[in-house]
């Protein structure tokens, strides 16, 4: 499995946002859909190792998250809706500074994407001096390095001129067959021009998907794209 999550739940305060989700994933295109608050940033940031969970276990390409932190994250890219990148960084100073976590180089790949982005007068520009357009784009160029067998996109269309939205769109499906991608968006045309597979969040939730599918399992197209179930007895996936 490229992505393998079990029982994640995370409550903030009072709230619990998240209540033992699982799922596994091999490669592919996965637009997680859902109504606002129910969970998705939260999710796609517990499973980038941004945000702890209080419980559940996360593996990225065999590697678990939490015992083996280094080589699970070097596998995998994330771009969060918001920039969060400290303001006096440059373009160029964050694509090195991943290029170096992930112990590799920027590639011609990414150069090339740098270009279909035309971000090349924008690399010496500051993040706080950027529009959030130029910041979004300089972000999703960084999820390209180091060859991700995962990628977590969340509301990756959000703020790209229409330009930048066809690159992306056309990067995104040349990926799929190689890496999982998991994007969370509101914007269906976005996610229908990549060819990603709906999937609701409501199909995530442990409790859900033991009474309603895995009591049968899930179809058979379902289970050759990876997808998995939940024991009902013993809470396995499989
Ligand atoms: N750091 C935090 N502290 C407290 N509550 C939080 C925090 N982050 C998220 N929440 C709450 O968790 C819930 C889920 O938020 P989240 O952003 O994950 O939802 P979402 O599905 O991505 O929503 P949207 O579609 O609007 O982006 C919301 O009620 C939100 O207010």
């Amino acid at each position: 499995m490229t992505l393998r999550f079990h029982n994640i739940s995370k409550t903030f305060g009072y709230q619990k946002v998240l209540d033992r989700v699982s799922y596994a994933f091999g490669t592919g295109l996965y637009a997680l859909h859902g109504s606002n608050g129910i969970g998705k940033s939260t999710l796609l940031s517990i499973l980038a190792g941004i945000l702890e969970p209080d419980a559940g276990e996360i593996e990225v390409a065999g590697h678990s998250l939490h015992s083996a932190p280094l080589e699970a994250k070097a596998r995998l890219s994330y771009v969060p809706d918001k920039c969060p990148i400290y303001p006096f960084m440059t373009g160029c100073e964050l694509l090195q500074f991943v290029a170096r976590a992930k112990g590799t180089l920027i590639c011609p790949d990414v150069e090339a994407l740098l270009e279909s982005f035309a971000l090349g007068a924008y690399l010496n520009t500051r993040f706080g001096q950027m529009s959030l357009g130029t910041q979004k784009k300089t972000m999703l160029a960084s999820a390209w390095i180091g060859q991700p067998s995962v990628m977590l996109m969340d509301e990756s269309s959000n703020g790209l001129d229409l330009a930048t939205r066809d690159v992306l769109i056309a990067r995104i499906r040349q990926m799929r067959e190689k890496a999982l991608i998991l994007i969370s968006t509101h914007d269906a045309e976005f996610a229908q021009s990549t060819g990603a597979e709906v999937l609701p969040f409501s199909k995530l939730h442990g409790p859900l998907m033991r009474s309603h599918e895995c009591r049968r399992g899930p179809p058979a197209h379902e289970r050759a794209a990876g997808h998995c179930c939940i024991d009902p007895e013993n809470g396995a996936v499989e």
